[in-house]
């Protein structure tokens, strides 16, 4: 398999506080993984270094095999890396297709081609039949899918998702985890947070465990919560798969 992007002995430290520190990756294309553990573990702050938002105090992150660390977000957007934020804030008095249609901007002038793909991006993840609504009239599972739509306007080849089922019932976050498994077998290569291990276990091929910056553990979702360390810090002794 290939890398697409591999995090290279990341830190960042705000002041005295080591926030990531010595953090190694690599994901594989077309896979999805996820970055858990405790708040404060360090999860955004490593999304940030990687969509070029902070940029580290040490090491490296390439991106198909490129440096990017220290790149401004926009132009790590154009490279191919999209994200979304942990609060939604769709643009109210735009519809749910012009709100869509941001994300195109970052690749096109046309209005015509911007339309287009908002409409394939609403179409992935559910939302097309409520292209001309407005945002306002929105449930939350569907304002958090407008925002993965608008990432997925920006024609991302790795999307980084920022507890994008935070707030959901089961069976909202059931329709989230099928959305994502499809972009994933498309071809997308996906980065979440997310604190339900239940969903991580389900959708995740591939997980990351932060504690106090620092990875704890990785492998796949049954190893991870088979490990002492992420019980001991994280899951908690009464953890059962
Ligand atoms: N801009 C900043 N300035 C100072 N400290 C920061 C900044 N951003 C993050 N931190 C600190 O860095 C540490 C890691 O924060 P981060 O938000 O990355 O954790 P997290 O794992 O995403 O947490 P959560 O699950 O609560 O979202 C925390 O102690 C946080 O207070």
């Amino acid at each position: 398999m290939t890398a697409l992007l591999e995090v290279k002995n990341l830190s960042r430290s705000f002041g005295g506080l080591v926030a990531v520190k010595d953090v190694n990756f690599t994901l594989e294309a077309g896979r999805i993984t996820a970055l858990i553990g405790p708040n404060g573990a360090g999860k955004t702050t490593c999304f940030n270094l990687v969509a070029g938002s902070l940029s580290p105090t040490s090491g490296q992150v390439f991106f198909e095999g490129r440096q990017i660390d220290s790149t401004p977000p926009e132009i790590v957007c154009r490279m191919g890396i999209a994200r979304t934020f942990q609060i939604v804030r769709p643009m109210r008095d735009m519809s749910v297709l012009e709100n869509a249609m941001v994300g195109a901007f970052s690749w096109t002038k046309s209005v015509m081609e911007a339309k287009s793909k908002a409409y394939e991006s609403l179409e992935s993840v559910g939302l097309a039949g409520k292209a001309n609504a407005r945002t306002d009239q929105l449930t939350l599972p569907d304002r958090k899918m407008l925002e993965t739509a608008k990432a997925l306007s920006t024609r991302p080849k790795l999307l980084l998702l920022d507890e994008v089922m935070a707030g959901l019932r089961p069976t909202e976050a059931a329709g989230v985890v099928r959305v994502l498994q499809t972009l994933a077998e498309g071809g997308l290569t996906i980065l979440l947070v997310e604190h339900v291990m239940r969903i991580v276990m389900e959708v995740a091929s591939n997980v990351v465990v932060l504690h106090h910056g620092a990875k704890i553990a990785e492998g796949s979702p049954a190893e991870v919560v088979a490990d002492q360390k992420v019980l001991d810090s994280y899951l908690g002794a009464g953890f059962h798969a």
